[in-house]
């Protein structure tokens, strides 16, 4: 295949544009929607901070999006880095406890996953696969014609999201998705990351990704509440399942302190817990709120 020029205009950062905030109100903000508010700010430090630091005064379904973050934050305060309008850095704020006991929440960074997953499906033409707990993996082929003249080939499995769940006020919790959308190879914020746009999307048009993603995940919620958070009811543990490229692989779980629990991943339990099948028999489950790494098992 040839390389396409440097000055091909796929490669402009041109190619960039703004959210459009107006369509997706009109979009999303209908009255029976789980959507009640959007904004869209040029910049901020963590749209899960600014959200969090409002949960009380704000009712469900709050989305605040950032064209670009200067403080993204992961799990354990790791960073979230990405350059300005380079994919899609968002948070909603939700309310589940009416319908879903507190013990169940722990599926909430998991279901978003899946939805993220399936809406990316529908709107990019891309296949993610989800590592427990909170990434989202593509798989960048070895002859991608999407690197530029000179670039290495990259050929496997990169992350190019993650979603960051956490409490916030007294019933909320707040959900945000980063999301590597139009991201070059020579890009990347950190070894082992990718983008969509890498991995062959159809479309990286973030106004109709945000769309696809938050009517997805509006529907996996709603369903998920319905069933009073039992994941098998509503048909997440099946689409987690699917979607997990965690369960099957021999992997350690880091916990604080140095120490570690390795084993297959066989399954995700009631509660989201990931449950290790040990060399000694025995079915231990890792919460996500425990662990500071999940990792391949050393051969
Ligand atoms: N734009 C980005 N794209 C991909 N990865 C990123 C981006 N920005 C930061 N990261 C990585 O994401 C990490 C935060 O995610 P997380 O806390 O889930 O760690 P992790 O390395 O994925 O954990 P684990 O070791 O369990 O896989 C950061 O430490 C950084 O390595
Ligand atoms: O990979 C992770 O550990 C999670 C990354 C989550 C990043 C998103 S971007 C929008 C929201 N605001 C943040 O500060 N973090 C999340």
């Amino acid at each position: 295949m040839t390389p396409p020029d440097a000055s091909d205009s796929r490669w402009s950062d041109l190619d960039r544009p703004p959210l459009n905030a107006t369509a997706l109100r009109r979009a999303l903000l209908r009255p029976d929607a789980l959507w009640t508010s959007l904004d869209v700010v040029t910049a901020t430090g963590s749209t899960n901070s600014d959200l969090a630091a409002k949960a009380d005064e704000l009712g469900e379904g709050a989305v605040l999006v950032a064209e670009e973050q200067t403080a993204g934050r992961g799990r354990l305060d790791r960073r979230w880095s990405a350059p300005a309008r380079s994919g899609l850095f968002f948070s909603v704020l939700l309310k589940p406890g009416a319908s879903v006991p507190v013990e169940r929440w722990g599926w909430l960074p998991l279901l978003t996953g899946v939805a993220v997953s399936t809406g990316l499906a529908r709107a990019a033409g891309v296949d993610t696969a989800l590592k427990w707990p909170n990434d989202l993996l593509v798989t960048i082929p070895k002859d991608s014609d999407k690197l530029r003249p000179g670039e290495a080939p990259i050929g496997d499995e990169r992350k190019a999201g993650g979603i960051l769940a956490e409490r916030a006020g007294a019933d909320g919790v707040v959900v945000g998705i980063g999301l590597n959308v139009t991201l070059r190879a020579d890009e990347l914020p950190v070894p082992g990351a990718g983008s969509l746009a890498l991995a062959g999307a159809v479309s990286t048009d973030r106004d109709t990704l945000l769309r696809a993603v938050l009517r997805s995940l509006e529907q996996w919620y709603g369903s998920w509440r319905e069933a009073s958070g039992d994941p098998a009811a509503s048909g997440l543990q099946e689409a987690y399942a699917k979607a997990c490229a965690t369960l099957g692989r021999t992997v350690r779980a880091e916990l604080p302190g140095g120490q570690s629990v390795q084993g297959e991943a066989v399954a995700v339990d009631g509660d989201g817990r990931l449950v290790l099948a040990t060399a000694e028999g025995v079915q231990r489950p890792v919460a996500a709120g425990d662990i500071v790494h999940l990792r391949p098992a050393a051969p």
